[in-house]
Parts: structure tokens; C-alpha cells; sequence
């Protein structure tokens, strides 16, 4: 039987305003009773609650450990934010030169609370998946706007573009509203025979002209994999034959759902990217709209894992198919659904700390086109 801890007679703490009696009660067992000798004793805390961006700190969560802090508009130096990968992007530059590195499509894309089992983890998204066809599978995020959706897009592409080499991954987005345009620059961005990799498919030809070289990739891709009698791109590059994983980005899908010209061309190249997951070719989609007239049933059914950000009601249900409660009304937050169907509520991470969009901004764009190790 865990004893009570006996919390001795001290004075009550100055406090600058009045604070609920449960609430000074248990902040003074806390400071007399550490997490470490509660541990001891077989007692375990309740987690933190997942960071919430406010405006104290805008960016309670970044995916890299900052290099150093910035300063804010104010001249002052702003809070400390909790880091997804404990280490600085030079660092994990620095390593993926050094390290003998294995296609992988594991993103760790923020936090994700489990309060059944009492803890809070590392959101890490598979989107090659490890246990067949029913796992990993493309990433469907839909949100409402400004609910973080282009900058879960950002943090996806600043992981990925920072871990491979470009000979490693390659990248096709595409982009209508042009919130991605920072990563433009990056080689990652073009194809073996040097054309550019990202589009806003405004114009019918430009969408036409984009879903063709994805489709080209893929048959270019299934002759080579039979030449090799390969059946995964971890045999080939075992093998020393390193052709890049390739990750298509679908913007805001809901833009191209009206146009006659365009849905269908572009409802069968997610098909064709969906079937080349074993080929190296993965997928993740956006979207505004949860309803059928915005994107297809058998799209969102075929996305197995997919993150929902403020939606409503309707939404909710039309992308997971249960009845869920609202998450708190703060970018970033929502829902999880994995392949295995659980459903989590999970904070996503910013690229970049900083306290304004404009900041992130400008500092993402810096750090995209400093030269790489
Ligand atoms: N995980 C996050 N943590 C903190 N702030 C975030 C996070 N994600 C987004 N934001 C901030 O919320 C605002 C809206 O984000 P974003 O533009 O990504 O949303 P969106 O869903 O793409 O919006 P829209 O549909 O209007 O394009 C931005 O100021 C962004 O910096």
C-alpha cells in the first residue's frame, strides 16, 4: 500500500493573485512531493496537458530544438518552446551525411495525448507503413482555415527535406494558394530530368502537365522495380541502387474539386500515387471540405490516416466516421486517426519557433536557403 506523503506545516506561498484552495493545495504536495519520489512510491503523474499555443507564447512547439532563441518584435527574448526532435536542424544535417541512411517515411509530426494510458508521446506518422498494405497509407489532413493546415504541410517538408539528400527524396506539389513556394528552392524540388516539382495548377494545363510526370515517374518506376526483380526501395538501395522516395503533396484539394477539366484527371492520379506506395510514392492531401462534393468518398476511405483540425460537427463525422468532442480552438490541434482506426487528440508542431507568422516566415525562408552541409 503507497503510504500519503506527509506534507509538512509551511508557510502558504505569496501568491499575486487569488488562487482556487484544490489548486494551492496541490502545488504545495508538488513542491514537497517531486515527481521522483512519487515514482518511487509506484505513483504516476498525470501528463502535462498537450502545449497550446496562446498569445504568451505562440509556439509552445516546434519540430527541431531552436538553434537559439529569437527575439521578438519587442526586442524582448521570448519563452522557451518544448522541441519534437531533441536535437537542432544542424544536427540532424550533420548526421545525414554521417549515417548509413534507410528509405523511411516515419514523421514525427507533433504530440499526441493518451489519457487512457496516461501519457503523452511523440506524434510520429508512417507513411510507408510496416505491416502491409493496411498500415502507413497516404495522410489526409482537413481543417478548417487557419487551423494549421499549410503549416503541418511546411513542418512535414522541413522534416523530410532536412533528413534526405535530394538524391534521397524527391518532392511534386501542388499548391494553389502558394504556401509552399519557401521550399521552391530546394533541389528536392526538381526531377531526374531538372524540371521544377511544383505547381499551383491554376491553369487546366499546368494540372495536366503535373499529374503526367507524376504518372511518368511511377511506370518509369514499375519497369525499373521489375528489371530488378525488386519488391521494396529498401531492397535497391541495399543494393546500392538509391532512387529517391518521392512524396506528392495535393494543397487544398477542395480548389480543384469544381472544375470540371481538372477533378478527374486529378481524382486518378491520387489513385495512381495510392497503388505506388510499395514503390516508394506516397501522399499527402489537404482540404478545407469534408463533403463529398469537395473530395471523394473513396479518396478520404483510402486515406488511412488522417488528421482533423477545428472542423465541425458534420466534418468530424464525415471524415472519421464516429462522433467525437470539439478539441480546444487553437491551430494546430485536432484529431488523429491511424491505420489501426484508434483516434487521439494530438498537438501538431510549428517548422520553426518564432512569435509572429511573419517572423517563422522569414526565418523558415533563411533556413531553407542557407547552404546544407
Ligand atoms: N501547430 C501550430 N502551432 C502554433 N501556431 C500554428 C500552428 N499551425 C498553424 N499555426 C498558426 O496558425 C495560423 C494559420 O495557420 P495555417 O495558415 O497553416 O492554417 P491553414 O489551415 O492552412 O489556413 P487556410 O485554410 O486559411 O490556408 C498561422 O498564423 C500559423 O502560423
Amino acid at each position: 500500500m503507497v503510504q500519503t506523503p506527509i506534507v509538512p506545516h509551511t508557510q502558504p506561498t505569496v501568491m499575486s493573485k487569488p488562487q482556487p484552495f484544490f489548486e494551492a493545495a496541490i502545488e504545495r504536495i508538488c513542491s514537497v512531493y517531486t515527481q521522483d519520489s512519487a515514482r518511487k512510491d509506484g505513483i504516476y503523474y498525470w501528463p502535462e496537458p498537450l502545449p497550446t499555443p496562446d498569445q504568451q507564447q505562440p509556439d509552445p512547439l516546434v519540430l527541431f530544438y531552436p538553434e537559439q532563441s529569437l527575439t521578438t518584435h519587442t526586442g524582448m527574448e521570448q519563452q522557451e518552446c518544448e522541441a519534437v526532435i531533441p536535437m537542432t536542424r544542424r544536427e540532424v544535417l550533420e548526421r545525414r551525411s554521417r549515417d548509413n541512411i534507410r528509405p523511411s517515411m516515419q514523421i514525427p509530426l507533433g504530440l499526441t495525448d493518451k489519457p487512457a494510458e496516461q501519457q503523452r508521446e511523440t506524434l510520429l506518422i508512417n507513411l510507408h507503413g510496416t505491416g502491409g498494405d493496411e498500415t502507413g497509407g497516404p495522410l489526409l489532413i482537413a481543417g478548417a482555415q487557419h487551423s494549421g493546415k499549410a503549416t503541418t504541410l511546411q513542418t512535414i517538408l522541413f522534416w523530410l527535406t532536412t533528413r534526405f539528400l535530394p538524391e534521397q527524396l524527391h518532392c511534386a506539389i501542388l499548391d494553389p494558394f502558394a504556401e509552399l513556394t519557401h521550399f521552391q528552392s530546394l533541389p528536392h524540388l526538381y526531377n531526374s530530368n531538372g524540371d521544377a516539382c511544383w505547381s499551383t495548377g491554376h491553369a487546366d494545363e499546368q494540372l495536366r502537365h503535373f499529374a503526367e510526370s507524376v504518372q511518368a515517374e511511377i511506370q518509369q518506376r514499375r519497369t525499373t522495380f521489375s528489371q530488378q526483380h525488386a519488391q521494396t526501395l529498401a531492397q535497391l538501395w541495399s543494393q546500392g541502387m538509391i532512387l529517391p522516395q518521392i512524396l506528392v503533396v495535393i494543397s487544398n484539394y477542395q480548389f480543384f474539386a469544381e472544375r470540371t477539366a481538372t477533378a478527374m484527371p486529378l481524382k486518378k492520379l491520387v489513385q495512381s500515387v495510392i497503388e505506388a506506395r510499395t514503390l516508394g510514392i506516397y501522399l499527402v492531401i489537404t482540404s478545407t471540405e469534408t463533403n463529398q462534393r469537395y473530395i471523394p468518398q473513396e479518396i478520404i476511405n483510402q486515406c488511412s490516416t488522417k488528421i482533423g483540425l477545428n472542423l465541425k460537427d458534420q466534418q468530424r463525422r464525415e471524415l472519421f466516421g464516429s462522433t467525437l468532442l470539439s478539441t480546444e480552438a487553437v491551430p494546430g490541434r485536432g484529431w488523429i486517426q491511424t491505420p489501426e482506426r484508434r483516434i487521439q487528440e494530438i498537438q501538431l508542431a510549428l517548422p520553426i519557433n518564432g512569435t509572429n507568422e511573419s517572423l517563422r516566415d522569414v526565418e523558415l525562408k533563411r533556413e531553407l536557403l542557407q547552404p546544407t552541409l
